[in-house]
Formats: structure tokens, sequence, C-alpha cells
């Protein structure tokens, strides 16, 4: 169980906001990070890690206290990174260029018996003796997922591990987490936009506005159970309205796609070029309708 109870202020570009969480995550659990750019995701990680410290609060896993402090005061508590037992995985793989694959790992723990087993489990047994410059991004971050695991850390946070990666390795990794996560049972935070990686990953999403936690739920409650009574929902922008006789067409950009979607004269009444809409089905047909800016902005996780 991991209690995190932590509080940071951070710069932002309109001024100083608070980092703050009470929550507590079960062992063994998949957690995603989401929200938009700035929001604090990154920090989040980067507490547990022993990288940023708190101004005050409570971190403890598995009964074990982490960092314990109060404002204003030096922390009672604060283990250094290397004395906590998690792994970091960025973005950027971060690996020792002159060394090999093997070697990159032996460098995070001497265990050869846990290396072999961790190339293995990521198969990269055949490409042991090969130096990271050969490898492809995939790989490469499978060296970095291989390496983050050899101390046995009670918690693996990943931050946008795969987001450099094309769909198929994207696809391909994520069975790979899954499986790891399988085999080893370790309680994972992984900091992700992409909502299919959340669904496929993640038993729980935590999403972060301004520093604070706005949404706590499954995916399932995140994502489906906000569109029961459709088949498919997509934002997108109305670009143009036109009209054939009876016939009306929108004419919608939902990310790079264009989209027609013939509307009735109701919905054209309501609709003008530039309005951010929600074009989804009911019974197959499509159906259109103005965004609520209270409604769950998925583009923004
Ligand atoms: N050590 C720090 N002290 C104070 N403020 C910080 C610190 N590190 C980052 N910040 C600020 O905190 C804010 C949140 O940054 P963070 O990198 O955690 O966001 P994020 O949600 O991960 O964003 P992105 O999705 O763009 O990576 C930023 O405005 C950043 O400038």
């Amino acid at each position: 169980m991991l209690v995190i109870s932590l509080r940071k202020t951070l710069f932002g570009p309109e001024g100083d906001f608070m980092l703050e969480t009470d929550i507590e995550i079960p062992k063994g659990g998949v957690t995603a990070v989401a929200g938009p750019s700035g929001s604090g995701k990154t920090t989040f990680l980067r507490l547990l890690a022993g990288l940023s410290t708190p101004e005050e609060g409570l971190l403890q896993v598995d009964g074990n206290v982490w960092f314990q402090g109060e404002a204003g005061r030096k922390p009672r508590i604060n283990l250094k990174p290397q004395q906590r037992k998690a792994g970091f995985v960025f973005q950027g793989y971060a690996l020792f260029p002159h060394m090999t694959v093997l070697q990159n790992l032996l460098y995070a723990s001497k265990d050869t018996a846990m290396a072999d087993t961790l190339l293995e489990l990521t198969g990269l047994n055949r490409l042991a003796h090969v130096k990271p410059s050969n490898l492809s991004g995939g790989q490469k971050q499978r060296v970095a997922l291989a390496r983050a695991l050899m101390q046995q850390p009670q918690i693996l946070l990943l931050d946008e591990p795969l987001s450099a990666l094309d769909e198929r390795m994207k696809s391909i990794l994520q069975d790979e987490l899954l499986n790891i996560h399988r085999e080893l049972g370790i309680t994972m935070l992984i900091v992700t936009h992409d909502s299919s990686e959340i669904y496929k990953l993640c038993d729980r999403v935590l999403v972060f506005e301004k520093g604070r936690i706005s949404a706590d739920k499954t995916p399932r409650e995140l994502f489906v159970e906000r569109m029961t009574t459709q088949k498919f929902a997509f934002k997108g922008e109305i670009l143009e309205l036109r009209s054939f006789d009876a016939i009306h067409i929108a004419v919608i950009a939902i990310g790079n796609n264009l989209v027609e979607v013939v509307i009735d004269s109701h919905e054209l009444e309501q609709l003008k070029p530039g309005d951010m809409v929600v074009i989804g089905t009911k019974a197959f047909n499509p159906t259109i309708r103005r965004f609520e800016s209270r409604e769950f902005d998925f583009s923004k996780l």
C-alpha cells in the first residue's frame, strides 16, 4: 500500500500553485497519472522517487516511511533516491552509451541471475552484448525498463515511457508491461496521455489539474460509462455548414481528419462554424450536439 500525502509549491507560468495529494494506492495496482501539461504529473513521480523534495507530508510504501516532514522544518525522514525501492523510466532512455545492454543492467545491480531473468522477460537476451546506439527506440526503452527493475523496486514509476514510439511498437511494449506486471506483481504508476493505453494497462486513473487530483476513477468510469447511450463519441470543431435542398451537412475537423456529417434542420439551427461539438452514434445513426465545457475533455489528458 502506498500512502501519499504530500505538498509542494510549484512555479507555474501564471504564478505559484500547490501540488497537493492525499491518496492511498493498493499494492500491485497499475495507476495512470493523467492531466494537462504543467499540472504536476512529472513532479508527482519525482516526489515519490526522491528526486524532488516536498515541503511537508508523509510518503509511506508498504509500511516503510520514505518521507515525513512538517512545513518550515527539516524533514524528519527523507530517504535518498538510492535508498528508496523505486524504479524510474523516463521518455528519454538515459542509457550509458559506452556500455552494452548487459553492462547497463549490471550497473544498477550486480545480480547477474536477475539480469538474465529480466533480459528474458523483455526479449533482450540476444541483444545482451550490443551497445545502445545499435538499438531501436523500442529496444532502448526495454533496456531502460529492465534496468529500472534490476533493484527489484517496490514501485515502478513510468513517465510517458512509450510516447516516442510508433503505434505498433507502443502496442508491443504495452503487452510487455502487462506481462512484467503479471510476473512481478509490482505497483506501477504511469504518466500517459493515451486513453487506449490507460484503458489497456491501468486499473485506476488519477487526473491532475493545477496540482490537485480532480478525478480518481477506473478507466471504465472515466471513458465508457459517460457514453453508455452511444457507440462512440469524438470531439471536433465545425468548419463549415452547407445545405442542398433539404439536406444539411456539417464539415467537422476531428484531430487531423475532416468528416462530413448529415444533420437535420433542428441541429442546423443550433450550430455555427467554430463550435466545438461531440459526434456520436445512437442505433448507428450519427448524432451531433454542442460540447459543454463541464464535460470531461479527453483531449486534455
Ligand atoms: N522543483 C520544482 N519546484 C517548483 N516548481 C517546479 C519544480 N519542478 C517543476 N516545477 C513547475 O511545476 C509545474 C508542473 O510541472 P510538471 O513537469 O510536473 O508538469 P507535467 O504535468 O508533468 O507537465 P507535462 O505534461 O508538460 O510534462 C511547471 O509549471 C513547472 O515549471
